[in-house]
């Protein structure tokens, strides 16, 4: 099949990229993402800018795996492949809160979420990520999360950060997705770049240099897909 998601990547080589995706990733990639990831790019040609990319979704779903994660989160659905990726990965009593506005995309993916046996483990809600985790606060979920998964607006990461420092437990993780920005972060103000990408390449660097300086975590910046930071509550 083609590679319908993943151009999204950080790598350069287009060569090494196709590699990677034909040697480990298609080979054991769960039928059901495959044909989530068809009918996203059926619906939204975009889809290999939003879905994240697949050799990172194998390595989350790995991810969950080793930590035994149970209790987590996703703020930013989209269609829902690294949502499906995570309720495929958790245990059959898991759960994954998925928040995100874009109810029709998510319903683009609940087919095939469906069709995999898994949607008892997400409970998706419609909405903007601040008041829910406001609300999650307020109902005494603190430090009840093992994961909890960022793909959305760069421009409230730092927000969202004060607030899922609490609600993830101590030992627990939160990633960052896109924390290299197509590799404009390293880029000079000056040099020629999408405007999309150049409007947001200042606040994504912001993002970077606070999660290095914070002393409440321990973190590993990977150069996965678009740059994924991984950052682990140490108390
Ligand atoms: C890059 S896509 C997510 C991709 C998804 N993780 C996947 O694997 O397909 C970003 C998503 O963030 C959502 N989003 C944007 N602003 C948001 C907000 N304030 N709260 C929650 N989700 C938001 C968008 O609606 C969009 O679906």
């Amino acid at each position: 099949m083609a590679e319908k998601s993943g151009h999204g990547s950080i790598l350069r080589s287009e060569a090494l990229k196709k590699y990677i995706l034909e040697t480990s990733v298609y080979p054991r990639e769960h039928e059901l993402l495959k044909e989530l990831t068809q009918a996203s790019f059926d619906k939204y040609k975009i889809v290999s800018l939003m879905g994240v990319p697949r050799d990172e979704g194998q390595f989350l779903s790995m991810l969950l795996k080793i930590m035994n994660a149970k209790k987590t989160m996703e703020i930013g659905v989209f269609t829902g492949y690294s949502l499906l990726t995570t309720a495929l990965a958790l245990p059959e009593d898991g759960k994954v809160i998925a928040i995100d506005p874009d109810k029709d995309a998510y319903e683009v993916g609940l087919p095939f979420i469906k069709k995999a046996g898994v949607e008892h483990k997400i409970q998706f809600i419609q909405s903007q990520a601040l008041p829910v985790l406001e609300k999650l606060l307020n109902e005494k979920e603190e430090g009840t999360f093992d994961f909890i998964f960022i793909d959305a607006d760069k421009e409230n990461y730092l927000k969202y950060h004060e607030i899922v420092l609490k609600l993830v437990k101590v030992g627990g993780v939160v990633g960052y997705d896109n924390t290299l920005w197509f590799g404009t972060v390293a880029l000079s103000e000056d040099d020629p770049m999408p405007p999309g990408l150049k409007a947001l390449r200042g606040v994504v660097r912001e993002i970077n240099t606070f999660l290095a300086n914070d002393p409440r975590i321990e973190m590993s910046q990977l150069s996965i897909g678009d740059g994924l930071t991984l950052c682990r509550r140490l108390y």
